[in-house]
């Protein structure tokens, strides 16, 4: 028992609990709900977690606090397994209903700013974030936490070819946008089709020039001031919340 209980971390909030029961169902232990949720968003944590077979435990509020001191819970918390299950391209692109919208980063070594960068992907909606094996960091705990809460909802795929996987991108259609501040291209002006693959650079190198050379494009986004570029989280909401407006928008 104690050991089970060494590999697993909780998750909290009804968002992010649903998203695991959906993406990664098999990761989910258990699940804790505050007796008094009787509300829409408790019906339907308790209906998908029926539809997985996963136990819910009806408990009392302050034995959820004691749980997760300090967490925004909303009345719900969840253990699941702590390993982190390999998700590949093709189970996410498999799976799509809509267009892709895919965010790559080329080697990010910081693991706050791979915590951002997730969460600007689960706030635009973007299916997956894609990964290097090798020379980036991976979904630490500071990773984790920084995402607050997004490491649940947004698959984190890990590849250890990311040119090759780019190709794989380009052979089912997607668009794949390289971002570096020096293009000619501008992400204002640039045209894509709604298929895209955005990829953003590491901190310190930028694209490398492999990840470069097979992206179909390339745009920068226009800097007005004095310093040379964005922080990588930053630049990753600029692009892919310019992606989502022109997909909304129809353009
Ligand atoms: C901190 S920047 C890297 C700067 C690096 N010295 C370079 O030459 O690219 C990290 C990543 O954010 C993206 N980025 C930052 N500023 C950008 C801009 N103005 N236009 C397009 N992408 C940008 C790029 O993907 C870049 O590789």
């Amino acid at each position: 028992m104690a050991e089970s209980r060494s590999q697993t971390r909780s998750i909290h909030g009804f968002h992010a609990i649903i998203a695991k029961l959906r993406h990664d169902p098999e990761a989910v232990k258990e699940i804790y709900l505050d007796a008094n949720r009787q509300d829409g968003r408790a019906k339907d944590l308790l209906r998908h977690a029926e539809t997985q077979g996963v136990r819910v435990i009806p408990v009392d509020g302050k034995r959820l606090d004691g749980m997760a001191p300090g967490a925004r819970h909303q009345g719900v918390i969840a253990l699941v397994d702590a390993r982190i299950r390999h998700i590949t391209l093709d189970d996410v692109l498999d799976t799509l209903d809509e267009p892709a919208l895919l965010l790559v980063l080329d080697g990010i070594t910081d693991p706050r700013n791979l915590g951002a960068c997730l969460r600007v992907a689960d706030a635009v909606g973007a299916h997956a974030v894609v990964a290097p094996k090798d020379r980036a960091v991976g979904l630490t705990d500071v990773a984790i936490k920084a995402a607050s809460g997004a490491a649940e909802t947004v698959p984190y795929v890990v590849v250890t070819n990311l040119a090759r996987s780019l190709r794989e991108m380009k052979e089912r259609d997607i668009w794949v946008v390289g971002t570096a501040g020096e293009a000619t291209s501008t992400l204002y002006e640039a045209q894509w089709p709604e298929a895209t693959a955005w990829v953003l650079g590491a901190e310190g190198e930028g694209l490398r020039r492999l990840t470069r050379e097979t992206c179909d494009a390339l745009v920068s986004i226009p800097m007005l001031g004095s310093v040379e570029s964005l922080n990588v989280s930053v630049a990753t909401g600029v692009c892919l919340f310019e992606a989502r407006r022109r997909r909304m928008a129809g353009a």
